[in-house]
């Protein structure tokens, strides 16, 4: 496995690409991280340390050669994964497509349900994979990269992904290659239904998660999810402790239920905080529209309606103009009126 190394290319690398990288990295793997200007420059002054909520610490001089803005080096990548934000797909697509070689996987880690066909028509002659990162990560300082919150990555099932798995094995990041990944999708997308409710917080996601009222948003919004999912036959997978169906019931439950319970079956470290809220703090657009906005795009294509994910789409939107903390309280009240 080790001689010679995967050559793997991030495209894309912030928050994911870095850590993510950062992980292959120090397996031994050859990592390419592609990405902006504004990136690099962090790395000329600060190495890339990433961390995570066992204790992990790593630390790699990147350098203008290890962090660069053009996409050349995917030409002799192995294996590229993309990490770029959902409304930068498609350019990342046509991007990359003039230089990967054919069948070389390109992996979708990204939210939402429609990154990986978009990326697909974007590059067509290229090996498109849908990829799923069910953990938290922060850049907690510059370079700095912390996951703060556990789970393994999935991505559906590839043939020539397969001899990339030893390396994200050795990297303490196994990959699950899944036949049902359109479940696996949908059922990580039911617990970022969180993200905006959490951007709209402004708060961390353990002292948010510890306000009922901002939970029984989220149960809300789950259980809008879970009954399109349902009515359109689309089965759900578990992807943490609970059955996916079960986590409203959860997120409805009183303090001194959700406390114990979550404490058995959930790992969060007090400063981990959706990359909804990123975005917010950076003054990017979200990805409301691919996450939200999926359910309401569900609920047209059964003649139906998602008012309670339509609201926290119309005020994620209103957040981006102007944004504001949101007490639990008054978030509750007016998703209720939705
Ligand atoms: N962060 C998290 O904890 C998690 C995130 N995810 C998902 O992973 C995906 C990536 O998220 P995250 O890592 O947080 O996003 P980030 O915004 O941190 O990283 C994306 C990076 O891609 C860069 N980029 C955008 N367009 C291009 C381009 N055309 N060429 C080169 N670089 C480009 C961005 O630069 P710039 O911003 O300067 O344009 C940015 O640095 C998202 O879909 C997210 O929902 C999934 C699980 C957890
Ligand atoms: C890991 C999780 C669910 C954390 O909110 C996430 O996917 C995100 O921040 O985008």
């Amino acid at each position: 496995m080790n001689n010679p190394p995967i050559r793997v290319v991030i495209f894309g690398a912030g928050s994911i690409g870095c850590y993510v990288g950062g992980r292959l990295l120090s397996a031994g793997a050859s990592v390419t991280f592609i990405g902006r200007a504004r990136m690099q420059s962090v790395f000329r002054d600060n190495p890339l340390k990433i961390t995570d909520y066992e204790g992990f610490s790593a630390e790699h001089g990147l350098g203008d050669s290890g962090y660069v803005v053009s996409p050349e080096p995917a030409g002799d990548a192995d294996l590229v994964l993309v990490t770029v934000k959902s409304a930068a797909t498609r350019e990342a697509g046509e991007t990359l497509a003039p230089h990967v070689k054919p069948g070389v996987p390109v992996v979708s880690l990204q939210n939402g349900i429609s990154n990986a066909a978009e990326l697909q028509q974007a590059m067509p002659d290229a090996n498109v994979v849908a990829g799923m990162v069910p953990f938290n990560v922060l850049q907690q300082a510059p370079g700095h990269f912390h996951q703060g919150t556990e789970g393994h990555l999935m991505a559906a099932e590839n043939s020539v992904l397969e001899s990339a798995l030893p390396w994200f094995e050795k990297a303490g990041l196994p990959l699950e290659l899944r036949t049902d990944i359109e479940s696996v999708m949908w059922s990580k997308l039911l617990l970022n239904l969180n993200n905006p409710v959490n951007a709209l917080s402004g708060v961390p996601l353990l002292e948010e998660l510890s306000q009922r009222d901002y939970r029984l948003v989220l149960a809300m919004a789950q259980r809008e999810t879970l009954k399109l999912l349902k009515q359109a036959g689309i089965p759900t997978v578990k992807l943490t402790g609970l059955p996916t169906g079960l986590i409203p019931v959860l997120m409805a439950s009183p303090d001194w239920i959700f406390t114990r319970v979550a404490k058995q079956m959930l790992t969060i470290d007090p400063v981990a905080r959706s990359s909804m809220w990123e975005d917010l703090q950076a003054g990017r657009p979200t990805e409301v529209d691919w996450i939200n906005g999926e359910v309401v795009k569900l609920a047209r294509s059964l003649g139906t309606e998602a008012p309670v994910n339509q609201k926290l789409v119309e005020l994620m939107h209103q957040q981006e103009k102007d944004p504001r903390p949101w007490s639990a309280e008054s978030l509750l009240k007016t998703l209720k009126q939705a």
